[in-house]
């Protein structure tokens, strides 16, 4: 039977964010919406408070952004800063309930013209338009209102965490169970069909708990990277890579900044959101810059990528001005590198490498004879 008109909404940590934290989205959405349970109309990410205290929770706003960063290809989950915004933490109930009611308020035609908190999922609005036949039917039968349900979607881990003493009450849960619903995906060495069964709570509710198999199991946690990174090992492909460089830029879960020159322009990439022609690099000297031009390598024979960078004249500083020189042009991703100094010898247009590590950047020219900084 349709539910109607679903938004999943994730609570957690994300310190930092998974790429399975973003898959039980995907996951969960396609299961609904193949078996005709409700139209999702949407996903949001509500990070936990600082006030959670955590372990390793690091500030919010690094928790953003890192969300932002690992969000941004997605078309249908935002990132919502309320809980984030309030004076300390907030049950999980309260953030369910405000975001359902700010979602339901903003469909009434009353409200067409007022401003939309940036979290709605942008399907909100468009909602009559994306009706399904099943809803359809529903609607006729009168089983399902016209508003948006806010469900909560959690790993089994999570759903196990309500049988913990004294963390959750008997009251949050009803509510959470019986009027919002739960959407759970599957973690290893967890049984959640069990753990249903075995509540009376969840089993009087079942037909609101959905039970979502993932079958492309990936254990990966933010405890995972944490300790990867604590090492000083990779967590590639374990998350996106721009929360990486994020990470070790900003020095967290006790990264220290990688040595090769990709993570060098990587780190250098995360910053910028914009599109490269918005972006005016700071620089000591913004005058009388000449283009050279930079070819990034991974390997001595191989050119991944090229860059034209500017070079000032009067100095040995390259600073990269505008980025609208950037080539090739057709990319969309600004590139652009910063290398502390130049051999007096370059010749501007030639193609050189690039080798960096944390104390200091080298520049070498075609053959191989240049000089190290
Ligand atoms: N591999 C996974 N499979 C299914 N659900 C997951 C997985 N990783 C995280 N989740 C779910 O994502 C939500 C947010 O969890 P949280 O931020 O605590 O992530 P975590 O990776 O489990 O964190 P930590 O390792 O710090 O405990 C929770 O509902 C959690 O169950
Ligand atoms: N009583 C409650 O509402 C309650 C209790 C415990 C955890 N939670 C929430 O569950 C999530 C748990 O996140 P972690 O798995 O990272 O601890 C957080 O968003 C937290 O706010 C809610």
């Amino acid at each position: 039977m349709s539910q109607g008109k679903i938004v999943l909404m994730a609570c957690g940590s994300f310190s930092p964010p998974t790429y399975m934290h973003l898959r039980m989205f995907e996951i969960a959405r396609d299961y609904m919406q193949s078996l005709g349970m409700g139209t999702v109309v949407g996903g949001i990410v509500s990070p936990v408070h600082d006030a959670y205290g955590k372990k390793d929770l690091v500030a919010s706003h690094h928790r953003i952004s890192m969300l932002k960063l690992a969000l941004r290809s997605s078309g249908w989950i935002k990132i919502s800063e309320w809980e984030t915004q309030q004076s300390g933490w907030t049950r999980t109930k309260l953030s369910l309930q405000y975001h359902q009611d700010t979602i339901n308020c903003h469909m009434s035609p009353l409200n067409i013209n007022t401003e939309s908190p940036s979290w709605l999922p942008d399907d909100v609005l468009n909602v009559n338009s994306i009706d399904e036949q099943n809803n359809l039917n529903e609607k006729l039968n009168g089983n399902v209102g016209e508003g948006v349900t806010v469900k909560l979607l959690c790993g089994a881990d999570l759903l196990e965490s309500f049988a913990k003493p004294g963390l959750w009450s008997d009251e949050d849960l009803e509510t959470i169970v019986g009027r919002h619903g739960l959407v759970v995906v599957t973690r290893a060495g967890s049984d959640p069909g069990r753990f249903i069964y075995e509540s009376d709570m969840l089993y009087k509710y079942r037909k609101n708990v959905t039970l979502v198999t993932n079958y492309i199991a990936n254990e990966v946690s933010s405890t995972v990277i944490r300790r990867l990174l604590q090492r000083g090992e990779s967590a590639k492909y374990l998350t996106d890579d721009a929360v990486l460089a994020y990470i070790r830029q900003n020095r967290l879960y006790g990264s220290v900044p990688c040595v090769t020159e990709y993570n060098l322009l990587n780190d250098i990439l995360a910053n910028y959101e914009k599109s490269p022609q918005d972006v005016i690099m700071t620089s000591p000297e913004e005058t009388s810059f000449k283009n050279i031009l930079i070819s990034i390598r991974d390997k001595p024979s191989i050119v991944d990528e090229t860059i034209t960078v500017k070079r000032a004249k009067k100095s040995n500083f390259l600073m990269p001005n505008h980025t609208d020189t950037i080539s090739p042009t057709l990319d969309p991703k600004p590139k652009m590198a910063y290398i502390d100094k130049v051999p007096s010898t370059y010749v501007p247009g030639k193609a050189v490498k690039i080798v960096s590590d944390v104390k200091q950047h080298a520049i070498k020219d075609e053959k191989g004879g240049g000089c190290a900084l």
